[in-house]
């Protein structure tokens, strides 16, 4: 059985100015290839600039490859029409005061994409937007509300809410606790964990913060100027990491950390 998500060989490079007249390329990242099947959570972590964010916004369909290929269950995703992919695959960035548009209210914002990407009518609409909300923990009454209405954590749960609502196989998500206090960051992670357990959603995410990886990943991805340097299960990278970045990023999230 082909994996739920299967990424080959893929590369993003950018044209670069370099003189008056010439460009350069400059290689986001690449050549990445990994797997991720149904249920897991892969987490992708690295400093900064070694290419996370292009890559799962690459997965999302939000920057094109420059080479590689995606397959979702053994298809590729370039064959996918956008329907198909938003059904498989939906992203949430990472500041849903910036993504959530502060002129519709909740009720919109979750109405928007079932009205394009399903055959559902009003009431139908209606009754999965009422079960979303309820998913992640947020009453009917906030249908009615405007972003600006909500606080820090609601507009992440709305942001969930809107990737959520077409029950898609796998959630991007990019870096989306930074602007979190940490202990709301727990609460947003716990509530991921909780709508996994239900729905057998996958998570790819782009975090920082190597304690929050440790408790919610089934697997590592460390990326280094573009490249993987170290991936496997979370519990043997965070025992036994094998390259210094990967130990700098686990001591400075991890005071107890030892090695
Ligand atoms: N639109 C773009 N045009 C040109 N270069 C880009 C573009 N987007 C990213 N890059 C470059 O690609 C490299 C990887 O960037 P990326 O944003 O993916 O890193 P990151 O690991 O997510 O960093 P951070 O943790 O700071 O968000 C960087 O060198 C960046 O400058």
């Amino acid at each position: 059985m082909p994996s739920l998500l299967k990424v080959t060989n893929l590369c993003k490079s950018f044209k670069q100015p370099s003189g008056l007249f010439t460009t350069r390329e400059k290689v986001a990242y690449g050549p990445v290839s990994f797997t991720i099947e149904a249920g897991q959570t892969l987490a992708i972590v690295g400093e900064s600039g070694s290419g996370k964010s292009a890559l799962v916004r690459t997965i999302a369909g939000v920057l094109k490859a420059t080479s590689g290929e995606i397959f979702i269950k053994g298809q590729p995703l370039e064959s996918l029409s956008s329907q198909q992919r938003c059904l498989s695959l939906r992203m949430i960035f990472q500041d849903p005061s910036s993504s959530l548009n502060p002129k519709m209210t909740v009720g919109k914002i979750l109405n928007a994409p079932l009205e394009l990407n399903t055959n559902k009518n009003a009431k139908e609409r209606s009754q999965k937007i009422i079960e979303t909300l309820k998913l992640v923990g947020l009453l009917p009454d906030y249908l009615a509300f405007f972003p600006n209405m909500l606080s820090s954590v609601q507009k992440h749960q709305v942001a969930i809410a809107r990737a959520m609502i077409l029950d898609p196989d796998i959630i991007l998500a990019d870096e989306i606790l930074t602007t979190l206090d940490i202990s709301l960051r727990f609460k947003i992670v716990n509530l991921l964990l909780n709508i996994q357990k239900i729905k057998g959603t996958s998570y790819i995410f782009v975090a920082h913060n190597m304690h929050l990886v440790k408790h919610m990943s089934d697997q590592i991805m460390v990326l280094h100027q573009g490249k993987i340097i170290e991936k496997g299960s979370t519990e043997t990278i965070c025992e036994d990491p094998q390259q210094e970045q990967t130990k700098y990023l686990l001591l400075t999230h991890q005071p107890d950390y030892r090695k």
